[in-house]
């Protein structure tokens, strides 16, 4: 959370909720008392010994809407010390939230905190709109392929002028916190001299910090083998009582991130590299929007931070399109088809910025510090006459800034 015009976020706070567990009987919902000992985020984890911990949002969708209210105030009240009446309020959902969602959101937004306006802008829509700092004004669009790889899985998801084309989304259950787990079965099995209780935090960060995507991992593997110091890296963590620790990390480097191109190295159950998900994704989208999606290609999210990933990515979809034309071309000029040989090569680009760390984020506070943003919001008025179904359908920004 954050105000719109910054960079960052604020205030990044995990979406948990903890309470008494009496609260959820009849006696602490009787005195009235349950909104006083209730904690969120990592407030919430800390004290999980003691209070009942709760997560409201799952699989990106809202579950329990009286902890999202109460969460809602927190980062209001606690958190931004805002007067929510003043402010127009921009909330972000995943791709297939129902209707009904937008619905109770609008009614709690508008009813609880008295917002003045307030529009829901789909995830990827503003990983899309992020990406308009690494472009010039012509080039800024809404069509494109956004790539959002976090900790717990990873989504591809078209999008056409604004609107995600939900048939063709895809799931990859791979992603960040598969890589730090893999990571850490390495160094357990080398015995780096790690502590057990630092070793998954360790991981995590020899991770964010060594890590790389190789163009070719048999390559990288023959390098490696030939002069393994070049490789080395150095890890240093403290322990409990303070003493300093240090660890060596070698392969681990290149093989983490190499999960997205050859996820068998991880799993058994996922076998299919990201880039043919990305082709085939977008190989089902309507025939007339694929050249621009495959054009735009937008990365969000923590785990496609790792140095080379779209470069890597972007070589291996141009292949597979550059083969597929080519046999394509076989098939038709034996088929005598002459116009079909002529069609121009397709144009892959994977776009990389500065800020896809949070690249949800700074779309959405690109977005709503422009005029445009007052323009498509609902507002209050609105929403007195009418009711919550003008949550229903927010429409789609332009790239007026
Ligand atoms: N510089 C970096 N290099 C590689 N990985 C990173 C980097 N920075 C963060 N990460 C990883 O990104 C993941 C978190 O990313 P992000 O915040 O986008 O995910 P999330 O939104 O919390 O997860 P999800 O999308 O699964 O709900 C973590 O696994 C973290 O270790």
């Amino acid at each position: 959370m954050g105000y719109a015009g910054n960079v960052e976020p604020q205030y990044i706070v995990p979406t948990v909720a903890g309470f008494k567990a009496s609260q959820g009987g009849l006696e602490g919902k009787r005195d009235g008392l349950e909104d006083l000992d209730f904690y969120m985020g990592n407030d919430a984890l800390k004290h999980s010994t003691t209070h009942q911990i709760s997560y409201p949002i799952r699989h990106g969708l809202i579950e329990d809407w009286d902890n999202m209210e109460r969460m809602w105030q927190q980062c209001l009240f606690k958190y931004l010390r805002c007067e929510p009446e003043e402010h127009h309020v921009m909330l972000t959902e995943p791709p297939l939230n129902t209707p009904e969602n937008r619905e109770y959101t609008a009614e709690i937004m508008f009813e609880t905190f008295g917002v003045p306006g307030l529009y829901i802008a789909v995830q990827a829509v503003l990983a899309l709109a992020a990406s308009w700092s690494a472009k010039s004004v012509a080039e800024r669009t809404l069509t494109g392929t956004v790539i959002d790889a976090g900790d717990g899985v990873t989504h591809i998801i078209p999008v056409a002028e604004g609107y995600v084309i939900g048939s063709c989304i895809k799931h990859i259950p791979l992603a960040g916190r598969d890589i730090t787990q893999f990571i850490m079965e390495m160094l357990r099995d080398r015995k780096e001299p790690i502590p057990p209780e630092d070793l998954l935090d360790a991981a995590r960060r020899i991770k964010e910090q060594h890590c790389y995507c190789a163009p070719d991992l048999a390559k990288e593997y023959s390098k490696y083998d030939k002069d393994p110091r070049k490789f080395f890296r150095m890890y240093t963590g403290k322990r409990k009582n303070g003493v300093e620790y240090s660890a060596d990390v070698g392969y681990e480097r290149f093989l983490g991130p190499e999960m997205f191109f050859s996820p068998e190295i991880v799993s058994s159950d996922f076998l299919t590299p990201l880039p043919q998900v990305v082709d085939e994704a977008i190989l089902k989208c309507p025939i007339d929007s694929r050249r621009g999606l495959y054009k735009n290609i937008v990365l969000s999210g923590g785990s496609t931070m790792f140095k080379d990933f779209g470069r890597r990515l972007q070589r291996d979809i141009k292949r597979r399109a550059d083969t597929r034309m080519e046999a394509n071309r076989l098939i038709t000029m034996k088929a005598g088809l002459k116009e079909v040989v002529q069609a121009s090569a397709i144009e892959v680009n994977v776009i990389g910025h500065a800020l896809q760390r949070y690249a949800v984020w700074f779309g959405g506070s690109l977005v709503a510090s422009g005029p445009e943003f007052y323009r498509v919001c609902c507002t209050k008025a609105q929403y007195d006459e009418e009711g919550p179904r003008i949550a229903r359908h927010n429409p789609v920004f332009t790239a007026q800034f």
